[in-house]
């Protein structure tokens, strides 16, 4: 229950709060937010707690759209008491409710993992790996592997090779988050177009190519900057923020 509905049953909620939930607020459209670097502290790592309310009350589907692993935005959803809307690994996995969709990437990913550790390298996670352990469709690299021998190895495994500025992705050339935003955006019955994305990375550039409105924080790459339609004054979790006013504004 969100504090508008909690005040509602309470009877607490003025005539103008409850015009604006029939009108105004409702009328906002549904977010696609990426997580590393968007939903972040200024620190770049966490997820900032200012965030928790906006995006837990906003009265309109909010699908999470990361690089991370599967159960990783999952859990968030859960953390933030939002629905189950996810774009996970960057488009390999997507997920509306009971519509999970995995994409299957055959046995490239195994395959390249084991490319690069004869090559000599780690892939720099430690023994444990967490950060691949439940990784379904891709493989991540930590940034400190070099990044030349890693894109020659994903070319030649038809791979493709992502720097979210967190990690080095190696995915199949046909997911994206933007593909996997029209799959759970189908199984809403919303048009992805109408979705406003808050991103920082390249990415998240298949995403911005397919909404009307999308915001790169002041520490997105050249990449997320080039393709959003604005460009915010301020950073991670700030920024997101400031753009969440600023729908609130043009939306009104
Ligand atoms: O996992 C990463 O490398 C980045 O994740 P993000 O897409 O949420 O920024
Ligand atoms: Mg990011």
């Amino acid at each position: 229950m969100t504090d508008r509905q909690r005040d509602d049953a309470r009877g607490t909620v003025s005539d103008r709060q409850r015009d604006d939930a029939r009108g105004t607020v409702s009328d906002l459209p549904p977010l696609v937010l990426d997580i590393d670097g968007t939903l972040t502290r200024p620190s770049g790592h966490g997820i900032d707690p200012r965030v928790f309310d906006p995006v837990h009350d906003w009265p309109a589907p909010v699908v999470l759209a990361t690089g991370k692993a599967f159960p990783y935005p999952i859990a968030l959803c859960d953390f933030l008491d939002i629905e189950h809307l996810v774009v996970a690994e960057n488009g390999g996995v997507a997920v509306a409710h009971d519509d999970v969709h995995v994409h299957d990437a055959g046995d490239r990913i195994d395959d390249v993992a084991a490319a690069i550790r004869d090559a000599g390298h780690d892939l720099g996670w430690g023994v444990a790996d967490l950060v691949n352990r439940w990784r379904e469709t891709e493989l991540a690299v930590r940034r400190d592997v070099p990044a030349d021998p890693l894109r020659d190895l994903a070319a030649a495994h038809d791979l493709a090779f992502v720097d979210t500025g967190y990690a080095y992705h190696l995915k199949p050339h046909d997911v994206s988050k933007g593909l996997a935003l029209e799959r759970v955006a189908g199984a809403l019955d919303r048009d992805p177009s109408a979705f406003v994305a808050v991103g920082d990375s390249e990415n998240d550039v298949s995403t911005f190519e397919r909404v009307d409105e999308s915001y790169a924080v002041a520490n997105a790459d050249d990449a997320a900057r080039a393709a959003a339609t604005t460009v915010l004054d301020a950073a991670h979790a700030d920024g997101t923020l400031a753009a969440l006013d600023a729908v609130r504004d043009r939306h009104a």
